[in-house]
């Protein structure tokens, strides 16, 4: 189990500086640069992406994470050319989208809005055949691959069934297959995971990791579950208010966060035999660091603590010791992506630039 920091550290407002560049804009599989995109007019303008630029290496998975309206469809569909940016350039394979939109979408593949893109009354096979030929590729050329795709996502028994006689997750497993029907070498996936059950999920974060891995894609994916981006993702891009406000490898952005974080057992006496910590001990350890809860294990008392300073793990040792409490076990507990994402975020909209420097976003 994981808390979360009680402070934001001083250096989260310098995260986006930490994040050393993925890839020059020359390497990158993916480039975009200074992208924004407007909606709507005067006092009703909304920055759905406000300047955002990203390069991507080739073979490595991106997650991109935000709350709710925090610009992530929008600057796919932008990247994708479903949506019209304002400013801004991408390049895919270091091809400029909006010079030869047709080469450079030919590398690409999209699942957006989980299974509704592909064909129900289609088989399985169909819709691979389907979305091949879609990006220019002779279906009957590509077999080998669909038959690899169909095997690695478990769906080899169900190639010529129509995707209207399965399951939600198989549906959703098609609609994936169907977005790397082609050898594409960067995948957008909106919401890969939503609604599958934990087999499936596992199995298709395993291909997306294979396909990176092995075939060297570039794979750009959104989710809202921090568990699938913490598992599979190279590297994650926090989004807020259509800004990027963190991009770093996953365990370099969970490091900025890691503080001095313990779980404490105590007890009155050596062998925790007694009943636990009266309450002026409580008091004083709520006032002197900010101890939230204290529960009850049996004989025993359990709390988090979270220190500032590392040294002062001492002066709270100290403290045990003078109130007669004997610690029986000390944990130290780690942030996880979650924590750092309701950091960052802190359902307020404020970038940490913002909240270090105590205003309010527009
Ligand atoms: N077609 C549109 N017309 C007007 N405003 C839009 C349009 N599309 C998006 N927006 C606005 O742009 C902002 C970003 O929306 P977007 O859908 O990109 O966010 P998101 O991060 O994908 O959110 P969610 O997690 O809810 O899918 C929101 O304020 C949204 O209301």
């Amino acid at each position: 189990m994981t808390t979360a920091p009680e402070q934001v550290p001083d250096e989260v407002a310098t995260v986006g500086e930490r994040a050393k560049p993925a890839a020059s804009g020359d390497e990158a599989a993916l480039s975009v640069r200074d992208l924004t995109k407007t909606f709507g007019d005067g006092e009703e303008t909304v920055r759905a992406v406000d300047d955002v630029s990203l390069d991507v290496r080739p073979g490595t998975v991106v997650g991109v994470l935000g709350p709710n309206g925090a610009g992530k469809t929008t600057l796919i569909k932008s990247v994708l050319g479903l949506v019209i940016a304002d400013e801004g350039d991408v390049r895919v394979a270091g091809v400029d989208v909006y010079d030869d939109p047709r080469a450079a979408y030919a590398r690409v593949g999209a699942m957006l809005e989980g299974a509704r893109n592909v064909y129900w009354k289609l088989t399985v096979r169909e819709n691979l055949e389907f979305f091949a030929a879609v990006g220019g590729e002779s279906p009957g050329a590509l077999r080998e691959r669909h038959d690899a795709l169909l095997e690695q996502l478990s769906l080899a028994e169900k190639a010529d069934e129509p995707v209207n006689d399965l399951s939600r997750g198989q549906k959703q497993k098609v609609s994936l297959a169907c977005a790397l029907a082609r050898d594409v070498e960067v995948a957008f996936l909106d919401e890969p995971t939503l609604g599958l059950d934990v087999e499936s999920s596992v199995e298709l974060r395993r291909e997306i990791r294979r396909l990176a891995d092995q075939e060297d894609m570039t794979i750009v994916l959104s989710s809202h579950d921090m568990d699938v981006v913490q598992d599979v993702c190279d590297r994650v891009v926090i989004m807020n208010g259509g800004e990027v406000i963190a991009d770093d490898a996953v365990a370099d952005l969970i490091d900025v966060f890691r503080t001095s974080a313990y779980r404490l057992v105590v007890g009155t006496d050596a062998d925790g035999s007694e009943t636990a910590v009266d309450d002026e001990t409580r008091e004083r350890l709520r006032d002197a660091y900010d101890v939230d809860t204290f529960e009850s294990r049996g004989e025993r008392t359990a709390f988090d603590v979270a220190l500032g300073d590392p040294e002062r793990f001492y002066d709270l040792m100290d403290d045990l010791r003078d109130a007669d409490l004997t610690v029986h076990e000390v944990e130290s507990i780690d942030p996880d992506l979650e924590d750092v994402f309701l950091e960052l975020t802190n359902g307020d909209g404020a970038t940490p630039a913002d909240r270090a420097n105590g205003g309010d976003r527009q």
